[in-house]
């Protein structure tokens, strides 16, 4: 057997500052490996597309807008079906496991990597691993064919069951390897991206012919250098609904607030586009931002104008805007599962103070709060987020049967790419508070920023890098669209 190669980043350098942050290969560590002709090449579906396959030197970069004296900075592998396999169709034994929250589009996921591995490479076995992480040691396996998965992309969750914990890097690798598993397919957010970094780690130390392949999941849209995750277009639209009936209902009363929480636990992207897209939103609450209640430029003083103005408003808070404000006493030292904080519910400790402040004054008003966070997670995906969830699924298998492991794949700048684990882990996407987008949130809803400009760091002064395309484009990355 091989022995395991450095476990340190591929970086491949170029001309004029170009940087390739590469995924590893299975021939990283098994440099003997056979290669087989691609079997797409004799479909006919494939085989009339010119350039189908991907060059091997083809590259997506990280920032499309760069200046002209810049250099050409950093780049991912482009994504996409390559000429020579290092799977032959019969010896692939597949398995698919969905990790921690529910998202929109996890059935859809799972359905097209089972389309791609049967229709698109003549894969035979593939397993779903029941419940998460856990199940690979702690359950039985549900077997998948194209028939089982046929409709489910119209349901919601996944079929598979997911969870939180029981992470056992050598239980699950030995569970891996006893059932003869060679592609393993991990859908799931920044913890399970993780989990799959240390699984592929462990993989390539026993030196075993498997691919382990991340498909980002979040719901929160935290997860770095992707453009956005599959199911974050259907929850915004989902979120609309709640919004508009908090509308309806802050309409309908004398001084009514229509007071809607969304998820949300570190980033505040689902608050922050719900808000942009209704319209009807007067104050947006998100983690990133800072806010204060009493006093001068506090919320409480701008709810009472909104309501003194225009006799209702909408308020639109994320899970974990407002953490810090909430008493001592009530501040959670809990951890779910996988080592996440559980968050106290700021959304009724919120609303209450508002009612209290208001009473307090004598003012009439009337609070409606409305929680459909569980509600917007579980429906399945839209029409949008199923081609996204398509392309997603095939780029991931497609990197698979080329001998790709160790990598997340993933949107960048419109592009489907592999990106290493270790850019997918190292940072959180949150939303960027001294940015374009967020000023252009403020303006829409006219709300306090409820920051002087000593709270804003020095270095968030200086205008934030542009990574992408000028408004109008068809590409628009969640964290800058600029
Ligand atoms: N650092 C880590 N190493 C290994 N496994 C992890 C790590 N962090 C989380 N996990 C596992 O990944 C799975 C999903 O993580 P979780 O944070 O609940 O959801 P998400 O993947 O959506 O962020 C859980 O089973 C958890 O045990
Ligand atoms: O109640 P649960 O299942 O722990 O989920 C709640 C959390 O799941 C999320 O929707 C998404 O979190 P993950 O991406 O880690 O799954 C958070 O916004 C929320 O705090
Ligand atoms: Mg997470």
């Amino acid at each position: 057997m091989s022995s395991p190669r450095s476990n340190k980043p591929k970086i491949v350098n170029g001309p004029g500052g170009y940087i390739l942050q590469d995924v590893p290969h299975l021939i990283d560590y098994l440099p003997d490996l056979p290669t087989y002709p691609n079997p797409l090449q004799d479909n006919p579906a494939y085989s009339v597309v010119k350039q189908y396959f991907v060059d091997a030197d083809d590259s997506v970069p990280e920032k499309v807008v760069v200046h002209k004296d810049g250099p050409r900075g950093i780049h991912f592998r482009r994504a996409g079906p390559r000429q020579k396999v290092y799977f032959e169709s019969d010896e692939v034994h597949a398995c698919i496991v969905t990790c921690g929250g529910l998202c929109p589009g996890l059935n859809t996921v799972i359905r097209e990597i089972v389309s791609s591995l049967s229709y698109m490479y003549g894969v035979k076995r593939i397993l779903g691993i029941d419940g998460g992480y856990r199940g690979f040691y702690a359950k039985n396996t549900i077997p998948l064919n194209s028939k089982v998965v046929n409709d489910i992309h119209k349901r919601g969750g996944t079929i598979l069951g997911t969870s939180r914990g029981g992470h056992d890097t050598t239980k699950i690798v030995d569970s891996i390897q006893d059932r003869g598993i060679n592609q393993v397919y991990i859908i799931g957010g920044d913890g399970s991206q993780r989990g799959a970094s240390v699984i592929f780690e462990e993989i390539r130390r026993r030196g075993l012919k498997v691919a382990v392949v991340g498909i980002p999941k979040t719901i929160d849209n935290d997860i770095p250098v992707i453009d956005k995750s599959f199911g974050f277009d259907t929850a915004v639209e989902e979120a609309q609904r709640a919004i508009n009936a908090a509308h309806v209902e802050a309409e309908s009363n004398e001084n009514g607030i229509g007071f809607v929480k969304l998820m949300g636990r570190y980033s505040g992207f689902i608050a922050m586009y719900a808000t942009l897209a209704s319209r009807d939103v007067d104050c947006c609450l998100i983690p990133e931002s800072p806010f204060y209640l009493e006093g001068e430029g506090g919320l409480f003083e701008f709810v009472e104008r909104r309501l003194k103005e225009n006799g209702h408003m909408v308020i639109v808070l994320a899970e974990g805007a407002g953490q810090d404000l909430m008493c001592k006493s009530m501040e959670s030292t809990l951890k779910d599962a996988s080592g996440n904080k559980l968050l106290k519910d700021v959304g009724l400790w919120l609303s209450q103070s508002i009612k209290d402040y208001f009473n307090k004054n004598k003012m009439v008003m009337n609070l409606k709060y409305i929680d459909p966070t569980y509600m917007i997670r579980a429906v399945p995906s839209n029409a949008s987020d199923n081609v996204y969830c398509t392309l997603l699924a095939q780029s991931a298998v497609h990197g698979a049967m080329a001998g790709y492991t160790g990598y997340t794949s993933g949107l960048v700048n419109g592009r489907q790419t592999y990106i290493p684990y270790y850019r997918i882990t190292e940072t959180q996407n949150n939303v960027v508070i001294t940015d374009r987008m967020w000023a252009r949130l403020l303006s829409s809803t006219n709300q306090p920023s409820f920051l002087g400009p000593k709270d804003i760091p020095e270095e968030k002064k200086e205008l934030p890098e542009t990574p992408l395309l000028d408004d109008g484009a068809v590409v628009c990355r969640y964290s800058s669209c600029d």
